[in-house]
């Protein structure tokens, strides 16, 4: 069954084309990602769906909710957690949990509960009466992940959930969400542009300049690459190019100095290499594709990763309001 579903969802700010025409859905409960680089348009989609922005065209559902005649059921019906913090500093975490089921109208009896079982679930029991100002950035983000559960939401959406968090924290961070899968009838849709944490999702969407240009699980788009991925150094990277491409029908692309290209048998390719390449070799490395490959392939240049900008966290002001006017 399909939580979501998106038909030709369009954004034009001014003369910018931000979400063109996508079209895709989501499976109830599934973990989906949306996986591209900076200005891709994956934030733009994300607050459509959450109903903070309005169309320039197109439909979508969620939750079997339309995303314009509905909204105040679509966002009963959603759980949000943004790149950039909007957590009171000054009110302890379960002051601000409590502040949240306020304006869910979640009863303060039932909501007490709740917040019991959620801060418990990220680990968070023991600091529940201390002021968010004394928490680190994992805990906060782990704080706003217990906050997007509270009212039980149908689907839960992460805009880039570990930004600017350490490796370690990170991966905490992914325990309590694929832990979270498992235990809740829950939908988790989340953007990012970690290559890692895309292999979490169980289907990714792809997504450049506005528009989907792949979706499927990570396993089948780096199926799609076409084999092993082989970055080469020479003495006279011109001439190898040539030999590579001629002898052996690869296409070669220079990326930063060194020739990449793929070719399905590395073990027995690389030794048929060496035979005709008449130049020093300097460096050679045959690896698996990885979804930056299957990005490459599809969009020409790599996903480069950036911090969120000044914009960034304007628009999430602008977002903690709209929310809690609920207009
Ligand atoms: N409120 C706005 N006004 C004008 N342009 C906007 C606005 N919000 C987004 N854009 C533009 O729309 C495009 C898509 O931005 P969006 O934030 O959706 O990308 P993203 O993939 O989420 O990237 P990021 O990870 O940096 O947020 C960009 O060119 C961005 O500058």
């Amino acid at each position: 069954m399909n939580i979501i579903e998106v038909n030709g969802l369009t954004k034009k700010f001014k003369d910018i084309l931000a979400v063109d025409e996508v079209v895709f859905s989501v499976l109830k409960g599934e973990i989906f990602g949306f996986l591209g680089p900076n200005g891709a348009g994956k934030t733009t989609t994300i607050n459509m769906l959450c109903t903070l922005l309005k169309p320039t065209s197109g439909t979508a559902t969620l939750n079997g909710y339309d995303i314009i005649k509905e909204k105040n059921r679509v966002r009963d019906s959603i759980g949000l957690v943004f790149q950039d913090p909007s957590l009171d500093e000054q009110l302890t975490a379960r002051e601000n949990l409590e502040f949240h089921a306020l304006i869910y109208d979640v009863p303060l009896k039932v909501a007490r509960e709740r917040i019991k079982e959620v801060v418990h679930m990220v680990s968070l029991a023991d600091r529940i009466n201390d002021k968010v100002e004394t928490f680190s950035g994992g805990m906060k983000r782990r704080l706003e992940i217990a906050r997007g559960l509270l009212h039980h939401p149908k689907v839960l959406f992460l805009d880039e959930p570990t930004l600017g968090l350490d490796p370690q924290t990170r991966n905490h961070i992914w325990e309590y969400i694929l832990d979270l899968r498992r235990k809740k009838d829950i939908t988790i849709f989340l953007t990012t542009h970690y290559m890692d944490e895309a292999e979490n999702c169980d289907r990714i969407a792809i997504i450049d300049r506005g528009r989907i240009i792949a979706l499927d699980t990570p396993d089948n788009l780096k199926k799609s690459v076409g084999g092993d991925v082989i970055t080469l150094d020479t003495a006279d990277n011109e001439k190898a190019q040539k030999i590579i491409e001629s002898r052996f029908g690869r296409q070669v692309a220079i990326q930063n100095g060194a020739l990449r290209f793929e070719i399905e048998d590395s073990d027995r390719f690389i030794p048929q290499l060496f035979s005709k390449l008449d130049m020093e070799v300097i460096s050679i490395n045959a690896r698996r594709p990885t979804l930056d490959d299957v990005f490459l392939n599809l969009a020409g240049r790599a996903i480069r990763e950036e911090s969120a900008d000044a914009l960034g966290i304007a628009r999430a002001v602008v977002r903690a309001r709209r929310m809690r006017g609920r207009s």
